[in-house]
Order: C-alpha cells, then structure tokens, then sequence
C-alpha cells in the first residue's frame, strides 16, 4: 500500500468518501501489537483493507503497548496528531471514551453482525449505553509449561499453590530447572493468584475497595512464598523479555502468560517442536480458580477527518474473516462467536483450551478508573516479591491509593 503522502495523521489530508460513497483518503491505524511476532501479521492484514478499497490509503503505525495509551490522550486533547483508528485496551477504552476521545459506533459501518461478539469481549466496548468500539481479541491466562522438562521430572502439571510447589522442588532436583518463571513488574501475573484466594482488586457493584482484605494479604504471602522457598523466579524489570528467554531457553519449566505469548514463545529452541509446549488452567488458591478477562477492542477517533473510511476499516480488522486468518497465524482468540466453529480455529489446541478460560475469566469492572487500579498494585507487588515490603503493608498500601482514586468507594 503506498503509505500517505505527506507523515501527518488523521487531521489532514482525510479525504473522506465522496459523492459516489466510494470510500477514500486515509486512515491511520495505531497498532499496540508486539513488534517481531504480532506486528507483521497485523500490518499485513491491515494494509489489505486497499485491495477493497482502492482510494483508501491505510497508513499502519506500531505504536508500544506501554506508551500507546497516554500518547492518544495528548494527541486527542491537543487536537493533532490522533490516529484515526486505534488498537484500544480493554481497560482504555471506558476511559477514552469518558473523556470524548472516541466517535461512538452505534448505526454505523463499524458495527456488523453484532449479536455475533461474545458478551463478555462486548462488554467492555460499552459505556453511558453507547458503543464505542469494536471488540478485537480477547484473552486471559494459563499455565504454559515445557513437557519434556515436565517428562524428564516424572511430575504431572499443578492444579494448585502445593503442587506447584513440590513440583517444581521434584523438577529442581531431577534436572536443575527452576519450576515457574513469575513475572514480578506487571500487576497482571498477581491477579489469578489474588483470584485463588477469593479475593478481588474491588468489589464494583458494592463500590468496595477489597484488595486490603484478608484475601489479597494472603494473596501476596502466596507469591511472596513461591519466590522464596525457590518454586519461582521472578525480576523486578523487564520482567516481559526475560520470562520468554528463561521459558524459551529451557530455564524454566512454566510460566504464567496468555495466548499474545503464543506466537513469540513457538520461536524459542525448546518449542522447534511446537508440540512440547503444554498449556493448562493456572493454579488454584486456598479459596478458588480463576483468571482475569485481557484483550483488545479497536475504536475510532472522535475527532477523525474521515470518519466514513474508520469505521469500514474498524470493521474489516474485526470481521469474521480477519478474526479467523488472526486466529490460524498468530493463536489469538476471536471475538465473534461464529469464528470459533470454523476448522482451522476449532483445530487450534490454543485456542480451545483458552475458549472456555475466557467464558469463565473474572470480569473486571469497564469503568474510567479501571485502568489506573494496576500501577498502584504493580508497585507494591514488586516490593512484595523483593522482600521490600511485608504482604500485609503491600495490601494495605495498595487499598490506600484506591481511596484516593476512587473518591466515594469504601
Ligand atoms: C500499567 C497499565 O495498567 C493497565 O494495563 C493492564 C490492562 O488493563 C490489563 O488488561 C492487562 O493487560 C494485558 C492485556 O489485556 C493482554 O492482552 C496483554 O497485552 C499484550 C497484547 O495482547 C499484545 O498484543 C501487545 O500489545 O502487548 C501487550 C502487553 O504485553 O497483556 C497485558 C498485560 O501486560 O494488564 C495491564 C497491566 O500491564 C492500564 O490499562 C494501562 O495499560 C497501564 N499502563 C499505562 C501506564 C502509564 C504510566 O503509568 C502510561 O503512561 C500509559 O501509557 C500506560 O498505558
């Protein structure tokens, strides 16, 4: 596709679709998937939308995950340099939309055969009763763990915190490996553990700061044992890059992750043979099993010059078609309903174990503030793996900054 003439974004040279409705201009795509493994399949996918419609210029930018959010905010309160369409986190979007950032989508192309998306991906798209943005994949989490070094131990993949435990001592003695890489830097691999013991971060309906109970204490004593009784491994940093070289190279026996991990962990040397890579439902808690409900959505800015052009490409990246050719290439779940049936979804040993972890996955509450609950809870997850804080101080510090996000919660 030849990239837009001049590098500027949506507020100039739109274009828009002229008198004959035959779509035309450009459309910037801010994209948030991983560089190296996701990327490539995305753009190509993307820069397809001209072979439908010739006039229509896409131009693809990769925009990281870490940054993606606060750069829309500033492009979008500023007035210049907004992407036309972006790659919305589930959690992003309930925000954006508060602040007026997203072009609702109700009645227009964007949405088609919309009793067609699971409800639980949908969910998060909805805000004040309007749409405002198209749900793109959804995920959760799941234990990946290497059968050879699993075959090696003699031991059998954990159901629960004690077996993760004497399993991954009985690994550490039989091959050397550490049992579970636990990324430390990114609240998000705390969740299921939190989850396992009955907690939550808040409790939404009764507006209900939660995570101080005895239930997120407890939840960070687990991680916090796991870690020093050697079960895990953790880093306080760029905990992303080395959980896949640990689990890629054979360093580790499991890992937590999801299907976005996929594509990237089938590169490394011990999974040549993609079938030694194993997945199974993270380890339950003292009180319970359950992982947290992630994914993506893709919305289309308020503020577009081309709004015509936006929604038919909000709709091409998420329909039925794109959905199944993103599912085959890259393991990433559907949206839609419809696609799971298809054969060369329904034959992915991914994708179907992780379908029936997002049906069962904890919501999480798709309000303004839901995205902010994770840095505060970061910070002291960290501190509590470190040994810088005690569970109990790290739990209590974390309900402390709620009180002063979520001003009239209890
Ligand atoms: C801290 C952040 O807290 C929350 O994020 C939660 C998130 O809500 C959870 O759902 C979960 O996300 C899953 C995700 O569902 C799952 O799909 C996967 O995503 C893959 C993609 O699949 C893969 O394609 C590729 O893209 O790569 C993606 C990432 O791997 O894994 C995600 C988990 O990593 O966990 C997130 C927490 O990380 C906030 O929402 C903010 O993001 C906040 N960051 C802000 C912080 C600001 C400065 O403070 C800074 O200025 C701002 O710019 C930053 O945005």
């Amino acid at each position: 596709v030849t990239l837009a003439a001049c590098g500027s974004d949506s507020d100039s040279n739109g274009g828009g679709s002229q008198g004959s409705g035959e779509l035309s201009g450009t459309v910037t795509w801010w994209d948030t998937s991983t560089v190296g493994s996701e990327d490539k399949v995305f753009k190509k996918i993307a820069e397809g939308f001209t072979k439908k419609h010739p006039k229509v210029t896409v131009k693809y930018v990769n925009v990281p995950f870490g940054e993606a959010q606060n750069k829309f905010k500033n492009a979008a309160q500023s007035g210049s340099g907004a992407p036309d369409v972006i790659r919305s986190e589930v959690a992003w979007t309930p925000e954006f939309a508060d602040l007026g950032y997203l072009a609702p989508l109700d009645g227009t192309a964007a949405l088609k055969d919309k009793d067609d998306f699971l409800k639980q991906a949908a969910a998060s798209t909805q805000y004040n009763g309007k749409t405002y943005a198209v749900p793109q994949v959804i995920d959760s989490m799941g234990i990946f763990y290497n059968k050879k070094i699993f075959k090696d131990a003699g031991v059998q993949v954990p159901k629960n915190i004690d077996e993760l435990k004497t399993v991954s001592a009985t690994i550490k003695q039989k091959t050397g490996k550490t049992g579970l890489y636990l990324r430390g830097d990114d609240a998000y691999w705390f969740l299921s553990f939190l989850y396992g013991e009955g907690g939550n971060l808040v409790d939404a309906e009764q507006k209900k700061i939660t995570i101080g109970d005895e239930s997120g204490v407890k939840a960070f004593k687990t991680v916090k044992d796991l870690v020093d009784s050697k079960a895990a491994i953790t880093d306080a940093t760029n905990g992303w890059d080395n959980m896949q070289a640990a689990f890629k190279d054979g360093k580790v026996a499991m890992m937590i992750n999801g299907p976005w991990a996929v594509a990237d962990t089938l590169t490394g040397k011990e999974f040549a043979d993609k079938a030694n890579l194993g997945i199974a439902p993270v380890p339950a808690g003292s009180a319970g099993q359950g992982a947290p409900q992630g994914g993506h959505n893709l919305a289309v800015y308020a503020g577009s010059k081309n709004l015509d052009a936006s929604y038919a490409f909000a709709e091409y990246m998420t329909s039925a078609e794109t959905q199944r050719q993103v599912a085959k290439e890259l393991s990433l779940l559907p949206t839609r309903q419809s696609v799971f049936i298809k054969p060369d979804v329904a034959s992915n040993e991914m994708i179907t174990f992780f379908k029936p972890v997002v049906d069962k996955a904890v919501e999480r509450p798709w309000i303004p503030e839901g995205g902010s609950l994770f840095e505060p809870v970061k910070v002291e997850y960290t501190k509590v793996l470190t040994g810088q804080t005690t569970p109990d101080a790290g739990a209590k510090a974390v309900a402390d900054a709620y009180r002063k996000l979520l001003k009239d919660w209890k």
